[in-house]
């Protein structure tokens, strides 16, 4: 199949390079020294998928209309990317892979024509240098709309792009976003004291911080009358179930979700656009989370602080020690 990639980087990389060796014909969008050194010398991927290397069609926006298009970039590039390939990709089928809870209305509002899906990965990529992503976890990827059963078109993406790496069409979209989400509780910390994941939670002062901003989004969830998706085994009750219980026992999520992780170490994806100098997603995941609460007439006092000291360290350009994430959260 004619695959558009939009935004080939971590995670569009990888989708790129698995879904050409599987043999579809691919085309990506990308900038700057990322598409100089995929014009140049394709696509390298190594780590949980074995190695492999793929030259693809590249250019700043898509030239030949694809049968399906996946939207990878960060949250906050979204409507420019789409907006700058309207005119090509509209009424085609559009899966926006992105965590967060508002990529498949945006692309929606976008392209009125398309189709639109949303997808959320569990897969940990890490884009080490221009053209080259490092998988430290794989997983399934998880794809849908809504909040109903998946439809016929979303089974049949989902068939399509398991034929280069799995992904499982689900029920219950919308929920599913908000699980991830306290998935993503995950990247705030490492951002700030630019560590890995599993470092974060391997460190009891900040395996709790990770946790409270778990506790705070599942309350804030539950409040705003979200009934949670199933992803990789985590779902509805025992999110509430865990929203329920002390903190010393609930760090037992982080740790488990760590567990998971493997032990190759992972920045996540807000820690690397920190590393690359860029600004993160921080405002679609904390951030919303921020927003939620307050539309529930509740306060959202971990996640705020959270999202307060990712955009100190976007604008220091340096890390923070870690007494600043647990003195700032206490407080
Ligand atoms: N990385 C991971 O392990 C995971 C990421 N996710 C989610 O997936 C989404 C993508 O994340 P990730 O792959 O890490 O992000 P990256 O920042 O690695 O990749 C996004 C790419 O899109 C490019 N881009 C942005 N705007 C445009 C544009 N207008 N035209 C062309 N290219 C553009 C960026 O270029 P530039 O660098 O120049 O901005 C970048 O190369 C996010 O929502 C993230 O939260 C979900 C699960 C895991
Ligand atoms: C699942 C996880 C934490 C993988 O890194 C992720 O979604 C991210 O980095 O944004």
């Amino acid at each position: 199949m004619r695959i558009g990639i939009i935004g080939a980087g971590a995670l569009g990389g990888t989708f790129a390079v698995l879904l050409a060796r599987a043999g579809h014909d691919v085309e990506v969008t990308a900038r700057g020294a990322s598409l100089a050194a995929i014009r140049e010398g394709g696509i390298g991927l190594t780590g949980g998928y074995g190695e492999a290397h793929e030259r693809v069609a590249a250019g700043e926006v898509l030239t030949q209309r694809p049968e399906l298009v996946l939207v990878c970039t960060k949250a906050q590039d979204a409507a420019a990317a789409i907006a700058a390939n309207a005119g090509l990709v509209d009424g085609v089928p559009v899966v926006v892979v992105q965590n967060g809870l508002e990529g498949v209305a945006t692309a929606e509002r976008l392209l009125p024509a398309s189709s639109c899906m949303g997808m959320l990965s569990i897969i940990a990529a890490n884009y080490t240098e221009p053209g080259r992503v490092r998988v430290t976890t794989t997983a399934a990827s998880y794809l849908g709309r809504g909040d109903g059963e998946p439809d016929d078109e979303c089974r049949r993406v989902a068939a399509v792009l398991s034929s280069a790496v799995p992904v499982i069409a689900i029920a219950g979209f919308r929920g599913a976003q908000w699980t991830k989400l306290v998935v993503n509780m995950l990247n705030a910390v490492p951002a700030i004291v630019g560590r890995s994941v599993q470092d974060v939670v391997d460190d009891r002062r900040l395996r709790r911080v990770v946790a409270a901003s778990m506790r705070e989004t599942v309350r804030v969830a539950v409040a705003r009358g979200v009934r949670f998706g199933s992803l990789q085994g985590l779902g509805d009750r025992r999110l509430r179930f865990f929203a329920r219980l002390p903190l010393w026992l609930g760090q037992l999520l982080p740790y488990f979700m760590r567990v998971r992780m493997g032990d190759v170490p992972n920045l996540g994806s807000t820690q690397q656009s920190l590393r690359r100098g860029q600004r993160t997603e921080i405002d679609y995941l904390n951030g919303a989370v921020v927003r939620e609460a307050e539309l529930a007439g509740m306060d959202a006092p971990v996640n705020r602080a959270l999202t307060a000291l990712v955009h100190e360290v976007e604008q220091a350009g340096a890390s923070l020690p870690a007494e600043r994430v647990v003195s700032a959260v206490r407080a």
